[in-house]
């Protein structure tokens, strides 16, 4: 049984629609938690909910919607949500520990590794690491949004054995099961492919973000990371350890064979792309299916400005994007030899270090 687990709480988990945070709900969520702690297994908690908790005590009597009124509420919320977390804790016997997050903070590997060192400690101390982002500070391009991408990141830096993201509905459904009553649920999904994205939908509350669709997003870096994940509904006491143990009201998503080396997981979930490519058809394949670099001569547009070494978004010509890269050339550089064969790259070019644009190792396909 003893075990690394992450649990993510969604705020329509935690809040009524109406605002304000609903202790019981605190209570029992940490009383779930304390008994996986009891039973020898290490827990770190993602919670949402400090928007949902806070507007109404800032004085907004609708879910803000324009970013800064977001952020005042989330710095009020995310006070009263620590409190009763603190509160709920302590009667168990353990300490709630505050850390928040933002995109670009997963940017930098040295603040990650700190990060992780902070969490070790933590857990050593037996104390519950609980994560948000940090949303006073997160700028809107930036920002996670929803807590089911920082749950798969958190899940997969901690080298997690389960994400366990718990929501308003037991599982994925073959479509909203708010709007569609004939809706069958997956008990399990091997592979999240294509159709898998198209039948999960937006937030079904008007506290909740993201939806099932960004729950199956986080579900693709967990596992792509190696970590398997249930996502569903915990409402009866001993429900959280049955969702570890398999036997959860939800669904869960098998790790993919290969789990993915650290450094892909940063290129593919953490970076933040300083550029766009976009490439033919032949880059596309060779990119994607045949294990290639990409060459000058695939490439057909440059856009943004960047440095060699930044990481780069690759798309085809539809638009549709591939993957994220290392690129070797800065963007000026890049445009000069867009669509150029390789000796023509090595004519034009004073010194030529690479002829890739990327190389393979420093890929990661994202289609
Ligand atoms: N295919 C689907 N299966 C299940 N739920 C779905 C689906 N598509 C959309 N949803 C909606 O996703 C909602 C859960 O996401 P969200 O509201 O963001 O919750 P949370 O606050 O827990 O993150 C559900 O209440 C449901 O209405
Ligand atoms: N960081 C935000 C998360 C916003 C949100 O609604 O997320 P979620 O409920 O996980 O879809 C907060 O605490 O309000």
């Amino acid at each position: 049984m003893p075990s690394r687990v992450v649990v993510k709480i969604g705020s329509s988990s935690l809040t009524s629609v109406e605002g304000g945070l609903n202790r019981d709900a605190v209570a029992f969520f940490a009383g779930e938690i304390a008994a996986l702690i009891k039973a020898g297994c290490e827990v770190l908690l993602v919670t949402s909910g400090a928007v949902a908790a806070g507007f109404r005590a800032i004085g907004y009597s609708f879910r803000p919607k324009l970013l800064h009124e977001k952020q005042a509420a989330a710095s009020v919320g995310q006070a009263l949500l620590m409190q009763a977390y603190q509160e709920a804790f302590a009667s168990h016997g353990i300490t709630a520990a505050q850390i928040l997050l933002t995109r670009t903070d997963f940017c930098s590997r040295k603040r990650m590794n700190n990060a992780s060192m902070t969490v070790e400690e933590l857990l050593k101390q037996g104390a519950v690491p609980i994560f948000n982002e940090n949303d006073t500070v997160s700028v809107d391009e930036l920002k996670f949004g929803d807590n089911d991408t920082l749950s798969a990141l958190v899940a997969n830096l901690v080298k997690a054995q389960h994400l366990l993201i718990l929501t308003d509905t037991d599982g994925l459904y073959t479509a909203d099961p708010r709007n569609n009553p004939n809706a069958i649920r997956f008990d399990h999904v091997g592979e999240i492919t294509e159709e898998i994205y198209s039948i999960a939908g937006g937030a079904g509350s008007s506290v909740g973000t993201g939806g099932m669709r960004s729950k199956v997003d986080a579900a693709k870096i967990a596992t792509r990371g190696g970590v398997p994940v249930f996502v569903g509904r915990v409402t009866e006491n001993g429900d959280l350890r049955s969702a570890m143990e398999g036997r959860g009201k939800g669904t869960y998503f098998d790790t993919e064979l290969h789990s993915l080396p650290m450094k892909k997981q940063w290129l593919g979930f953490m970076s933040t792309p300083l550029g766009t490519l976009y490439v033919d058809r032949g880059a596309e394949e060779a990119l994607v299916h045949g294990g290639h670099s990409l060459l000058p001569v695939g490439v057909k547009q440059v856009e943004g400005q960047f440095h060699a070494g930044d990481v780069v978004e690759v798309l085809n010509l539809e638009g549709t994007v591939c993957g994220r890269g290392i690129v070797n050339y800065d963007d000026e550089q890049l445009r000069r030899i867009q669509g150029l064969g390789s000796a023509e790259v090595i004519r034009t070019l004073d010194t030529v270090h690479r002829l890739e644009v990327i190389h393979r190792d420093e890929w990661i396909t994202l289609k």
